[in-house]
């Protein structure tokens, strides 16, 4: 098939120069409309500050005129003085002249700013701005201002210089008034003795006409004219205060006018009144009245009339008056035009920032559509990319995801590549799947196929035997001892270990063999054409060889087994599931292993049948514990020295209804495998610790702990509670350990030990020697007791080794200050030398065999009363 052209160019540009260019594309579909956008926004962003930093501001300025209208009104308010004149009284304090001029010039001087600040606005912005028309009516507003000012100024001056006349005027009345009242007072009492003449004369009888025309004469010649020239004058200055009164009221102009010359009359009268009464006074020695009133008239003229008088005073202030009411009119035409240049202002700026704002707004709307066709460009284009990168991804992916499928089925497949198809994504589709494959099928630390692939080939294999005949043969491994050096030498010393014994095997096959590793250190073999059984036996026979040939792992020596179970299917016989062949393979292997590992076996029937019993057994164990089938026996421990009975091992029986006792080590290890193993652990617990709790002359009681019960969550509080639902004291309780229990997650186990000795029990290790790392433990663990196994005890006093073994544990023991006990103590030979090497405690049937409870109640009774090791004979077997 042809390849098209763009196929081959992205084959040789590959996938990062495609992807590369695909991105490149977007960002330039995306990114010139974008740019516009970003530049129009830029742009009404501009417009936005040009409306903020200069219409706003201009506005702004245009009120700060008529704000300096309103200061200029309020200065001019606290500045004037309240006309006398005009409101008949003061308004408020008066600010002193040079406080006013001080206003004024900082009202001037703001406004002159504002208009200058307008003026620079106006021409940034262009606008035709009134300022010339603002600065006029600034000027006209200041000279009104200042006229107005000296205007008031100018009437108050006028109103206090009235006051002074007219207090001058009443100053010269009140001379008068005395100057009269001294006339009239000299007039009436020369009169008075006139009349006394006149009536001495009378009763005298002495009075002649001439006499009587004399002092008549005298009278109204020399005092009546005197009396009547005062009372005129009086009448006529009466007349003048009303007149003073009525011009100090008045506050206009014309009636002033016929006021003042009424006043003039009244003075010119008064003034030949006085003239004419002066002769009469000169003649009468009173001249010097007439002399003083001559000159209080004078004054009193002077006060009222000429251009400093009271009236022509009143005058002017009324002048003054006039002229700030006129002041006063003109400024308030000064503020409408003033408020007109405003809405001039107003309407510039508003139709300003309009056009402004119209502007912004369109260069918003051309910036969003640039965006927008930037955002639809690139989301299409990556639409167009993603639905062809998405066929191109997507394809081989179905494609992938089929054959894993197909692989977790099982189906075989072959051509990959042809499967999933070509192309950049198809081969990492190819390569995902051949590793996925791979991992699948094969185990990841030997390489070698797993349990899947085995069954495969395996099943291959039968057909083809049950096709064209001849035999395969299932070779089912498992090493021994292995998980020792796991446990001693650690997980990656296993781990090359597992590795080496791989390649030995693989090393032994035919290249149609096929070897696998099922898990853990267990493998298999398919053997092809293993026609004979003696195919497989020599097989078998060389892998056992090569196994237990010693392991270099890294400067530590290993030697391991291997145990072999072996099944056969020939021609016909081959039609069987591959299943039940690896089944019969894994059953021999049992055997094997049951008859003593480092061997092979092949399958037979009959081990089919031990399989079903072994099932068989598990069933009636499970049923045991409900039904009450197990029992706890008690073995006497004894000190070494006197063989005082210092305590008892519970170890379990089981009374089976048709097998009788099945031995602990026939149900122990499957109790284990099952789990079983925890709720029976528990059974015994509770009821050694319920049944020694009755026999307080007991010391103390030993509990077998298995591994796995150890293990379960919640082990030292089963512990707790046994103890205080029996009443059982910590101190009396022991639990025995194997050294299984440390070989894995050593510190968590570390952990429950220690919470188990806070509770007070003991801790004793059981077995000890029968494993690698026995005194390891005892370093990380300071156990209470050490139980020497017994097969060092069986062969003491016979083999050096053994005694030797022995004598260094109890060395060892004396000096860690842990108790020791022999287990397995059968004769007096064996104690001897126990009690001689130092060992503490010892067990065996020398002192008494596992009995029951009842049993070893007597026990204890005829111990206490002979207190000796008891005879062999007397208990009970096992
Ligand atoms: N987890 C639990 N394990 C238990 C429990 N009860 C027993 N066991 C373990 O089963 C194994 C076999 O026990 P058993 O058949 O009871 O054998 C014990 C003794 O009968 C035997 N023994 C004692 N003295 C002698 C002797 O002089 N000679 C001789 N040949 N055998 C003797 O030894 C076994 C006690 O061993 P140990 O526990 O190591 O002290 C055994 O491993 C038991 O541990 C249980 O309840 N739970």
């Amino acid at each position: 098939m042809r390849t098209p052209m763009w196929h081959r160019l992205g084959g040789a540009i590959g996938l990062r120069g495609r992807l590369t260019i695909a991105f490149l594309a977007t960002a330039l579909v995306m990114g010139i409309p974008a740019a516009g956008g970003v530049y129009l926004l830029m742009k009404a962003g501009e417009r936005v500050s040009f409306l903020t930093g200069s219409v706003t501001p201009m506005r702004a300025e245009s009120g700060t005129l008529v704000d300096n209208l309103h200061a200029l009104r309020d200065a001019l308010q606290v500045g004037l003085s309240g006309s006398r004149t005009r409101g008949g009284g003061t308004a408020g304090s008066v600010a002193a002249p040079d406080v006013v001029e001080a206003r004024m010039e900082g009202i001037d001087r703001d406004w002159s700013a504002a208009i200058s600040r307008l003026r620079t606005l106006a021409g940034l912005t262009g606008a035709n701005l009134p300022i010339d028309q603002a600065e006029r009516v600034h000027a006209e507003a200041m000279r009104l201002a200042s006229a107005l000012i000296a205007a008031d100024r100018a009437e108050v001056a006028a109103m206090d210089a009235r006051e002074d006349r007219i207090a001058a005027f009443r100053a010269a009345r009140q001379r008068m008034n005395e100057i009269l009242r001294d006339i009239t007072s000299a007039a009436d009492a020369q009169m008075t003795l006139t009349e006394e003449r006149a009536k001495t004369t009378e009763q005298a009888k002495t009075a002649t006409p001439e006499s009587m025309a004399a002092l008549l004469s005298e009278v109204l010649t020399g005092i009546y004219p005197r009396l009547v020239g005062a009372d005129k004058l009086l009448q006529g200055l009466d007349r003048l205060d009303e007149l003073a009164a009525i011009h100090a009221a008045q506050h206009d102009a014309a009636p002033l006018g016929a006021i003042e010359t009424g006043a003039s009359t009244i003075l010119r009268n008064s003034a030949v009144y006085l003239r004419r009464l002066a002769g009469r006074l000169e003649e009468a020695g009173q001249g010097k009245n007439a002399r003083d009133a001559g000159k209080a008239l004078d004054d009193i003229r002077t006060a009222l009339l000429g251009p400093d008088g009271a009236f022509a005073k009143q005058r002017e202030a009324l002048a003054s008056a006039a002229a700030v009411e006129q002041c006063r009119l003109a400024l308030i035409g000064v503020e409408a035009d003033l408020r007109s240049l405003l809405f001039a202002v107003t309407r510039l700026t508003r139709a300003l920032e309009e056009s402004v704002t119209a502007e912004a707004r369109r260069w918003s709307r051309d910036a969003l559509a640039g965006l927008l066709a930037a955002g639809l460009g690139a989301t299409s284009l990556a639409l167009c990319l993603g639905l062809v990168s998405a066929r191109r991804l997507t394809a081989p992916l179905q494609r992938l995801n089929e054959a894993v499928a197909a692989m977790a089925e099982g189906r075989p497949f072959t051509n990959i590549t042809g499967l999933i198809g070509g192309g950049d994504i198809g081969s990492v589709a190819v390569s995902v799947l051949e590793r996925t494959a791979h991992l699948a099928t094969h185990d990841t630390l030997t390489g070698l196929p797993n349990r899947a692939l085995f069954r495969d080939r395996l099943t291959q294999c039968l057909a083809e035997c049950h096709r064209d005949g001849g035999a395969v043969a299932v070779l089912y491994l498992d090493l021994d001892r292995f998980k020792e050096v796991n446990d001693s030498l650690g997980h990656a010393a296993g781990d090359r270990l597992l590795v080496q014994v791989a390649a030995r095997i693989k090393a032994t096959l035919r290249e149609s063999d096929t070897l696998a590793r099922l898990g853990g250190d267990e493998f298999a073999i398919v053997q092809r054409g293993a026609s004979q059984p003696s195919d497989a036996e020599a097989l078998c026979l060389r892998i056992i060889a090569t196994v237990k040939d010693p392991f270099d792992l890294g400067g530590h020596q290993a030697s391991i087994g291997v145990s072999i179970g072996v099944a056969i299917r020939a021609a016909e016989a081959a039609a069987v599931d591959s299943g039940i062949l690896i089944q019969e393979a894994d059953v021999a292997l049992y055997r094997s292993k049951e008859e003593g590992r480092g061997t092979f076996r092949f399958f037979q029937e009959e081990m089919n049948r031990r399989l079903q019993e072994r099932k068989a057994l598990e069933a009636d164990l499970r049923r045991a514990l409900s039904e009450g089938e197990l029992r706890l026996y008690y073995q006497p421990q004894v000190s070494t020295n006197g063989e005082r009975l210092v305590g008892a091992e519970a170890l379990i029986r089981w009374q089976h209804p048709e097998r009788g006792n099945v031995r602990p080590d026939q149900f122990i290890p499957l109790a284990e495998e099952t789990g079983l193993i925890v709720p029976i652990g528990d059974w015994v617990l509770r009821t050694a610790c319920r049944q020694v709790a009755e026999w307080p002359a007991l010391g103390r009681v030993a509990v077998n702990v298995s591994p796995v019960q150890f293990r379960q969550a919640g082990f030292a509080d089963k512990v707790r509670d046994a103890l205080v639902s029996s009443g059982l004291e910590a101190s009396r309780l022991e639990l025995e350990i194997t050294e299984s229990i440390l070989l894995n997650d050593t510190e968590e186990m570390l952990a429950i030990l220690a919470e188990l000795r806070e509770l007070g029990v003991s801790i004793a290790m059981d077995d000890f020697g029968t494993g690698y790392s026995s005194l390891g433990y005892l370093r990380k663990f300071r156990f209470d007791k050490i139980k020497i196994d017994r097969s060092f005890v069986r062969n003491l006093g016979e083999s050096p080794d053994s005694t030797a073994i022995i004598r260094a544990v109890l060395g060892m023991s004396r000096a860690l200050g842990i108790r020791s006990n022999a287990e397995g103590v059968e004769d007096m030979g064996q104690m001897a030398l126990l009690s001689q090497e130092g060992c503490e405690e010892a067990q065996g049937f020398l002192f008494g065999h596992p009995m029951p409870a009842d049993e070893f109640s007597g026990f204890m009774a005829i111990r206490e009363v002979r207190g000796t090791a008891a005879d062999p004979q007397t208990v009970n077997a096992t």
